[in-house]
Parts: C-alpha cells; structure tokens; sequence
C-alpha cells in the first residue's frame, strides 16, 4: 500500500455551461522517500493536480487516499486538518508574508503545533540554520534575495513536520546556483522520509529527484523512476499539530496594525475624536449638573422640606365665577395646628419639624441708618451652614443680617463690626383682630449672611424672638409653613411624599416642597442636554465605523494572498474571521485608550482655565462615562469588522493563492 493514493481524478473548470475538462482520469501511488517531479506542457493541469493532493481543491471527482485511508473532501476541518499535519507547501513566489518576519514566518506554521513557546522558537531557528539563514531572523521578506526567500518558505513548510512537501515550481524563479542548493535541500527532505512532489517545466530539475511523471493531456504520458527513493527511517518529531490557539490571532494581529502603524494610527485617532468628543460631553453633562446641585445646596438645605397647607383649587373652582370673585378678599393662607404639626413630628425618618413665620418688608434701623428686608423669616433648618458668612446662628434676642443688601447698608466701611451689636426691625402684619400693626423690636446681631449665587438675600431671626414680637401684638402665631428635617438626603424626597399623603377626616391636609426634587428636575434636563450632545457627538462614530470598514476591506483585498497562504498552512476560516476581528478590535481599544487620556487631559486643562470663574471642576469625566466609551469602541469595530472577515474567511484558498 503507498502513503498517498491518488485513484481516477477528473477535473473540470467550467466558464457558464461550457465544460473545460483539465484532468482526465488520473491514478498515481506515492511513497515516502520519493522526490517525485510532475513534468507537462504549460495549462497542462500540474497545478490543479497538486491543489488536489494538497487539499485546497475539494470540487473534484475520484479519491485520495493517505495511509489507506479515504479523505473525507466534504468535511472541512477534516481538510484544514490534513493540510495543517500532513501537507507543507513550497511555491515559485515563495508566497511569505511580507508583514511577518523571517522567523515569524516560520513560527506561523509552528503555532500549530503543540510545541511550548521557547520550542517553537528553537525550532524555528534550527529549521532556518538547516535553510542557511542563521543571522536572518529578524529580516523582513522584502530584505530577502530570492534564494533567501525560498529557503524561507522551504523552513516553513519543513515547520510543522509534514510528510508530503507540494513544490510549486520551486525553482522557478532562481538563478541556477540558488535552484542547485534548492534542489539539493528538497533531495535532503526526501531523504528524511518525506514524499516530495515537485511540479517543474525544468527537465534539470526533474532529473535531480527520484521519479518523473508526465501529464500529457489531461492524462499520465509516462512515470519513469530515475533512481531508487530515499530509505524511509521515520523519527517521531516529538510533537503534534494543533488548531491555532487564538491567542495566535491576536499577536498577528497585532503585528501587521504595527507593521502598518502610520494608517492605522490615523483611523485610531479618527475614532479616537469622535469617542472622546462623547466622553467629554458626558463629562460636562456631569460637572454642569454637579455645579447647580452645589449652588442650590448652597443657599438651601436638601435635607428638609417646606409644607404649607395644601388649598384644593376645586374648592374655590366649584364656585365659579362668584367664588374667584370672593377669593380675592380671603387672602388670609390657612395656618398649621398642634394637632397637624404632631403628625409631620410623627413620620418616619424626620428629625426636626420647624415653625417657620415670614415678615414681609421689613425695616431694620442702627444709627440712624436703615435697610429694608422684603422677607424676613425665622431662622430654620432651612438655611444651610455655608450660609452664615461669619458669626453664628441667631439664638434667643438675635438675628443674623444679610451682607450685601443689608450688613453693607448700616455700616458701608467695616459691615462684620455690626455683630454683636443690637438693630430694630419694624414690620407692618395683620393683628388676630383684623387691624394692621406694627410688629417692632430690638435683636442683637448674631452673625452676616451670605448667599453664594447672590440669588436671595440670607436674613433670619431666631424664631422665639420674632413669635414673641409678634405675640406682644396680638399677631397670630400659628405658622403658615413648617420646616421638616429629614435624617439623610435620601429620604427627602419620600418623606415628601408621604406628607402629601397624610390625611386628617379623610381629607389631604399639606403640600410639599423640597430641594431634593428641584434639584432632581433640574438634572433631569441637564442629563437630557448632556445626553443629547453626547448622541451627536456619537453619530460621528458611524464614520469613524466606516472608516474602520473600508480600512479593512483594504486590508483583506491586500492580504488575500496572506489568507490563502495561511488557509494552505492548516488555518480554518473561523481562524481567519479572528484574524480580522482583532485588528479592528485592536483599533477600537486603542481608540477608547487614546480618547480616555485626551478627555482626562482636555478635561483637567479646561478646570483649570474655568477655575478662573468658579472653582469647580465644571468637566467630570467618570468611571461610568469611561466604560461606555470601551463598550461603544468594541461594539463599533466589532460591527465595522463582521462583513470584511467574513469576506476574507469565505474567500477560496486557491483563489485567494493566485491573486496578485
Ligand atoms: N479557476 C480556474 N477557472 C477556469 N480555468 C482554470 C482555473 N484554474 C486553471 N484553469 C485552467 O485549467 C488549466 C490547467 O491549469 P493549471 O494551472 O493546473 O496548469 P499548469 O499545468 O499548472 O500550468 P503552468 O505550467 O502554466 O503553471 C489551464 O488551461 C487553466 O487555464
């Protein structure tokens, strides 16, 4: 039984209908040991033969056979299998690839092998000392003579220890000394047990193997055995072929986005712009939406609640038209009760519950100077600490004045030299009796009041001091709103709403407001501003995409030799798909890295420019922002890389060879 059987072989091309009939009937026996050349006139059918007994040709009619056994042409992985352990390829264009250097180029073949990474490597480096290029590892193809070539492509195909080495014409394209050492060298891997089948116009070449067999026609003219084959003593090389693990991929991937870094760079940085242009929109959505949330806190607290009475509108609605006509003379605004005040103390989660009282225009006199306040209220849980510009709280007899509209007006020169000292405050009120009085005493300033965003003025009495004043003038105390505090910010906003819900009779007793919920719809619309500019600066990532597609398109059109070499050494199509999916993936990392570092920079050099206005840190840029902008980059080359590898990965390996 020979090692390679090959039993009536017909092959056709076909152009439409029109049937070209190339290979017609052909059955040869191959040994290992043999150095077999296969001599025919031009277009006579010697390639299509060897494409056929190397396992790139499966659409055929007849059988091969390796060891006895019937390769299965239909099966694919069967035949990337055959070819990737049993076959080892020798071409007249020597067919290295060109972005790989010579050591690479046989580590390719070798990565499907079992060996560790050091073996490989030592391997590698033998086969090319057994080739005559010690010293030229680290060359480029294109830093090669052709001979050179060829013995790196011999290495190669030597690489994964096959037992049938196909040459191509070999010899081709050398000069007569190189085709001698050439020649000499495949004679060697004859004699190491292997089968080599030589396909050659050259009758020097043919003379120099073991056997000659000529295709005349489609069919065998003659096979001649010029001398014996080679003794077979076959050595177990210590190893065993593999599928390409995908880490393989990925470093080759990476190594042609090197070899091509000047384009590649540019698409990266294409890219790079429109992430960051996202990232950076984001970033501001957050630091905007950070400011107003300070400033708001700022001038009020966020953990409390104002509640005034709730007033159905249906109720004076029902009246018509006579009802909104009497409304106008019912301005009095209901007041709270003992009785509801104790059921705001009773909610869960509050700490405090505030009367609050308000005085309308108020006049505040010292030395013959006065200001006017046009709303003073009690000194509530309300104002927030950062308010109290210097000084502290008011406590029983004191009041806390507001710097600019009322501290500078009493004393221009040094308004901080009023603490301590004692003011009147006068205000006109409505007495329990009907009678308009004036609500008039003494405080002693306790601290100045200062509002960051200079919105509204920080002016508050202590709360026993005004209800006092107002007692002594028959004015009623009840309050109009209360200041609820709630134990953490997070409970704000239900705390809020359960007093909405409280009921006394069954009917709703109060309406509340509170900061948490301002601030809430405030950064709702932020987020909304911020979101939009953020989708816009994203619709430019659909050219970086297409950018990212026609690069590789251009790729795989450049590479399509590489593709067929790499599907003749034993890649499967899945390899060749991941092959093209991680250098986009490649690109789209390296963009989100690259768009990361030129938001954290823009956005650190705008703070600190802004910081001239406010020192806030107006760009925000977060941990969340960072990983969308990963998320969106590997989504966005993943889909700019399926059509082109699934391109590349369907392409026919034979066609994929010949292309220039
Ligand atoms: N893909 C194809 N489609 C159609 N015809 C083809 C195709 N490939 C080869 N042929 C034809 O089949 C015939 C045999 O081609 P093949 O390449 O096997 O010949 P060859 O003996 O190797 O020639 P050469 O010595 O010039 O390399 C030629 O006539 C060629 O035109």
């Amino acid at each position: 039984m020979a090692f390679l059987e090959v039993r009536d072989v017909y092959k056709s091309y076909y152009l439409g209908k029109e049937e070209f009939p190339v290979l017609k009937g052909i059955s040869l026996d191959f040994n290992l040991g043999e150095f077999v050349s296969i001599l025919g006139e031009s277009g006579g059918g010697k390639s299509t033969l060897m494409n056929i007994i190397g396992g790139l040709d499966r659409n055929f009619k007849g059988s091969i056979l390796v060891d006895g056994k019937k390769l299965d042409h239909t099966n694919e992985k069967d035949m990337d299998r055959y070819r990737r352990e049993t076959i080892g390829y020798i071409y007249q264009s020597y067919n290295l690839i060109s972005h790989l250097t010579v050591l690479d180029n046989v580590l390719i073949s070798l990565d499907m092998t079992s060996l560790s990474g050091e073996a490989k490597k030592t391997r590698a480096k033998e086969l090319l000392a057994e080739v005559g290029l010690t010293g030229q590892e680290k060359k480029y193809p294109n830093q090669l003579s052709g001979g050179q070539k060829q013995r790196v492509a011999i290495a190669r195909a030597l690489a994964s220890n096959p037992k049938v080495i196909i040459a191509d014409e070999p010899t081709g394209a050398l000069d007569s000394q190189n085709t001698k050492e050439v020649l000499e060298i495949l004679n060697r891997i004859a004699s190491e047990g292997r089968l080599v089948i030589t396909v050659t116009h050259s009758q020097d070449v043919a003379d120099s193997g073991t056997r000659i067999v000529k295709l005349v026609d489609g069919k065998i003219a003659s096979d001649e055995q010029v001398r014996e084959p080679y003794v077979v003593d076959t050595k177990d090389p210590g190893f065993k072929s593999r599928l390409l693990p995908a880490s393989v991929s990925y470093r080759t991937a990476w190594k042609h986005f090197k070899y091509n870094f000047g384009r590649n760079f540019l698409i990266v940085l294409g890219t790079a712009i429109g992430l960051f242009a996202v990232i950076l929109f984001s970033g501001l959505g957050n630091g905007i939406s950070g400011y107003i949330n300070k400033q708001i806190t700022d001038v009020a607290n966020p953990k409390v609640i104002s509640v005034s009475r709730y007033q159905k509108k249906s109720d004076n609605d029902q009246q018509g038209g006579a009802g909104m006509m009497q409304q106008a003379s019912l301005t009095k605004v209901p007041t709270f009760d003992t009785k509801q005040i104790n059921k705001l103390k009773d909610l869960d989660h509050v700490d405090k519950v505030e009367k609050m009282y308000t005085a309308n225009s108020v006049t505040v006199k010292r030395d013959g100077k006065s200001a006017s306040i046009s709303n003073l209220t009690n000194w509530t849980a309300l104002y927030p600490k950062s308010s109290i510009e210097a000084g502290h709280a008011p406590k029983k007899g004191e009041v806390l004045l507001d710097k600019t509209s009322v501290a500078k007006k009493l004393d221009k020169q040094d308004w901080k030299a009023l603490i301590g000292k004692t003011v009147t405050l006068s205000y006109k009120a409505q007495s329990k009796s009907g009678q308009i009085v004036t609500v008039k005493f003494n405080a002693k300033v306790s601290g100045i009041g200062k509002n960051q965003t200079g919105a509204s003025a920080v002016n508050g009495v202590n709360t026993e001091t005004l209800a006092d004043a107002m007692k002594a003038k028959n004015v009623d105390t009840n309050p109009q709103a209360m200041i609820v505090s709630v134990n953490t910010l997070d409970n704000a906003k239900t705390v809020s709403k359960q007093i909405n819900k409280i009921k006394i009779d069954g009917k709703r007793q109060f309406t509340s407001t509170s900061i948490a919920s301002m601030i809430d719809t405030v950064q709702t619309y932020i987020h909304l501003a911020s979101t939009i500019l953020a989708v816009i600066a994203a619709i430019s990532l659909v050219v970086s995409a297409l950018m990212i597609i026609v690069t590789m398109y251009m790729s795989v059109s450049a590479r399509t030799k590489e593709i067929g070499v790499l599907r003749a050494l034993g890649e499967s199509k899945k390899d060749i798909r991941r092959l093209f999916v991680s250098e986009s993936l490649i690109m789209g990392v390296l963009s989100a890295v690259l768009a990361t570092a030129l938001a954290y920079g823009v956005g650190a050099g705008a703070n600190a420019l802004l910081a001239k206005i406010a020192s806030y840190s107006f760009i925000q840029i977060t941990a969340g922002d960072v990983i969308t902008t990963f998320v969106i980059a590997i989504v966005i080359s993943l889909l700019a890389a399926v059509l082109p590898a699934r391109h590349a990965s369907k392409l026919n390996p034979i066609d994929a060879l010949a292309a220039d």
